[in-house]
């Protein structure tokens, strides 16, 4: 299996790339609709974060009120801080476990339906969406062949938020600011996809990585095969 964690500053075209990826045939997982979903009614995450933080950020339908939770645990102060640990401590073994089990799904998927355009691939291609990556890579203990981040410029990002989300400049800068930086985001990741040329080009580097990491993963499958037929033939012969 080839594992890509695939994240970036807000705005700059990781859910474009995203989509893009599952459109090519490649298996998605979306941390953030997996974070939502553990957030709704019934969810196993309900009651560990009432017992947590109260009565307060659960709503009458008995989901999470995130605006409530983020009053808790977004803050510079010492309880704010532990009360993000412990939210953490919650809800990243569960968005683990089902992170394993969409992975399984996928892995299943793939060994029945392999992608035309990559038919010679030998392992399975799964894509982790971790808009968060830099935050949570640490307390989600996964590893990753490779790490990539899309990036663009503050402003291009800005003016993004600003005219399709309608946010004001001061909005905008806000989220900016209290995510990970770009330099820290780009101190993990191992390929960066520039976020500022057009989603035709952002598309041609996805493309170009892709078949560069089929293509070095098909080599390796190679080799071990070479190996293996090796090892046969020698054992074989002393066998004779
Ligand atoms: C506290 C919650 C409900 C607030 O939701 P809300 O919609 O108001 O904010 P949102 O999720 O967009 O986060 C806003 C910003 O907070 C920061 N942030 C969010 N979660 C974390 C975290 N676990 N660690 C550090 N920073 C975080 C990021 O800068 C993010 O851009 C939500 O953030 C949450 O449940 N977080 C914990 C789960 C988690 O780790 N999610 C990321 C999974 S990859
Ligand atoms: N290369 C591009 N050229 C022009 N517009 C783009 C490009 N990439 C993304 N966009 C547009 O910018 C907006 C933000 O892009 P997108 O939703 O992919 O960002 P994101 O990085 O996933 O943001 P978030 O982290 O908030 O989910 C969208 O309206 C998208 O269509």
């Amino acid at each position: 299996m080839i594992r890509i964690a695939l994240t970036g500053g807000i705005a700059a075209g990781k859910s474009t790339v995203s989509r893009y990826l599952a459109q090519l045939g490649f298996g998605v997982i979306d941390y953030d609709e997996i974070t939502h979903e553990l957030q709704q009614a019934g969810s196993f995450a309900i009651e560990p974060l009432r017992n947590a933080f109260g009565n307060e950020v659960i709503n009458a339908e008995g989901a999470v009120n995130r605006k409530a939770l983020a009053a808790q645990v977004f803050g510079d102060d010492a309880m704010s801080k532990a009360a993000l640990q412990q939210l953490d401590s919650i809800m990243h073994p569960l968005i683990e476990q089902l992170v394993a089990e969409r992975e399984q799904a996928i892995v299943e998927h793939w060994q029945e339906h392999e992608l035309p355009q990559y038919a010679s691939h030998s392992s399975a291609v799964v894509v982790h969406d971790i808009p968060l990556y830099t935050e949570v890579h640490q307390t989600i203990p996964l590893t990753f062949d490779h790490v990539v981040t899309v990036e663009a410029p503050e402003e291009q990002r800005i003016q993004r938020m600003i005219q399709t989300r309608d946010m004001t400049r001061e909005q905008a800068e806000a989220r900016i600011a209290n995510q990970a930086t770009q330099a820290q985001r780009e101190a993990l990741a191992d390929e960066v996809i520039d976020g500022s040329v057009t989603k035709e080009q952002m598309y041609e580097a996805v493309d170009e990585l892709m078949q560069q990491w089929l293509t070095a993963d098909e080599v390796v499958a190679e080799n071990v095969q070479n190996e293996r037929n090796a090892q046969q033939t020698s054992s074989n012969q002393k066998h004779e």
